[in-house]
């Protein structure tokens, strides 16, 4: 495993109205690094987003180890997490993500204020700089507005915009393009692109069931079917390759839809049916 781990979680297990539904699962994202968690519906993607996040519901029990940047937080809540173990998170419902009764603008501030000691103009300051440099148009009318008056897209980088102002070290991405439209999910995605993976921006684990945009953003896959683990590789060798009977369903299903193009996935040769190397 490796030693620069913003991610670790080791032996996890989960249970649920009775139920295991997460087994030892194990697996990292290292610093500088997105790594996509895949698996049908009902495999336990959620529940493990919630325990690395802090926000299972209390039924839910929780065993094994989630560390991120080195703290052991499985047992501790979100909000109750040290600074440096806070993570960002991105989800499918961008509605109840933000308040919807405070403005865009008042949202924003806040972790500029808090984590960066901004005062409250500098903090719109920067929240303008934020939403400008995510190509959002017009960001000082957005800022005004409540999130009920935006599109569904520009909620998803408002929500975007609020993960990286925390200034986490990881961000944990959760279906985040499901509920869009197809130019929208691409936008979205090419976003969480730009925003993570590097020396400079958080590691990012991207949580969906969509193979197509785990090669769009990720160089590695962890997949897990009934709550264990069944495969983990590189996105390269997984499609080359791919061993798991799901996986195997999620790359032929790649290569029906892709017939002779794939354009959102960068180095996707659908005539072999391969990613080749960028
Ligand atoms: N709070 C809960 N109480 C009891 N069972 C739960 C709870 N939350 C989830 N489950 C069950 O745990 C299993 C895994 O759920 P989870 O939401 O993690 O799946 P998922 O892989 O994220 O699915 P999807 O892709 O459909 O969102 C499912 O069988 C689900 O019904």
């Amino acid at each position: 495993m490796s030693a620069n781990a913003v991610l670790r979680v080791n032996e996890l297990c989960i249970r649920a109205g009775g139920q295991t539904v997460v087994s030892d699962l194990c697996f990292h994202v290292a610093a500088g690094e997105r790594v996509c968690l895949l698996g049908p519906s009902g495999s336990g993607k959620s529940l493990t987003a919630g325990a690395i996040l802090g926000l299972s519901p209390q039924s839910v029990q929780i065993d094994g180890s989630v560390s991120i940047n080195g703290v052991e937080v499985a047992d501790i809540r979100a909000t109750r997490r040290p600074l440096p173990s806070r993570s960002g998170m991105v989800f499918q419902d961008t509605h109840s993500a933000l308040n919807p009764l405070v403005s865009v603008g008042a949202q924003l501030r806040e972790p500029f204020m808090r984590f960066h000691g901004l005062s409250r103009k500098g903090a719109l300051e920067a929240a303008v700089t934020l939403l400008r440099g995510m190509q959002m148009q017009h960001p000082e009318e957005i800022l005004k507005r409540s999130p009920a008056e935006l599109s569904g897209g520009q909620r998803q980088r408002v929500c975007m915009a609020l993960a990286l102002a925390c200034k986490p070290a990881l961000i944990v991405a959760d279906e985040p393009t499901t509920a869009l439209d197809v130019l929208t999910q691409e936008e979205v995605l090419t976003l969480l692109r730009e925003c993570t993976g590097t020396a400079d921006t958080p590691a990012l684990l991207f949580i969906s069931h969509d193979i197509g945009a785990a090669c769009r953003l990720c160089e590695r896959a962890v997949i897990i079917d009934e709550g264990r683990l069944v495969e983990s590789n590189t996105l390269t060798h997984i499609i080359a390759n791919p061993q798991h009977r799901f996986t195997r369903q999620l790359v032929h299903a790649l290569r029906d839809s892709a017939a002779g193009a794939v354009p959102w996935a960068p180095g996707f040769d659908a005539r072999e049916g391969q990613l080749c190397p960028a």
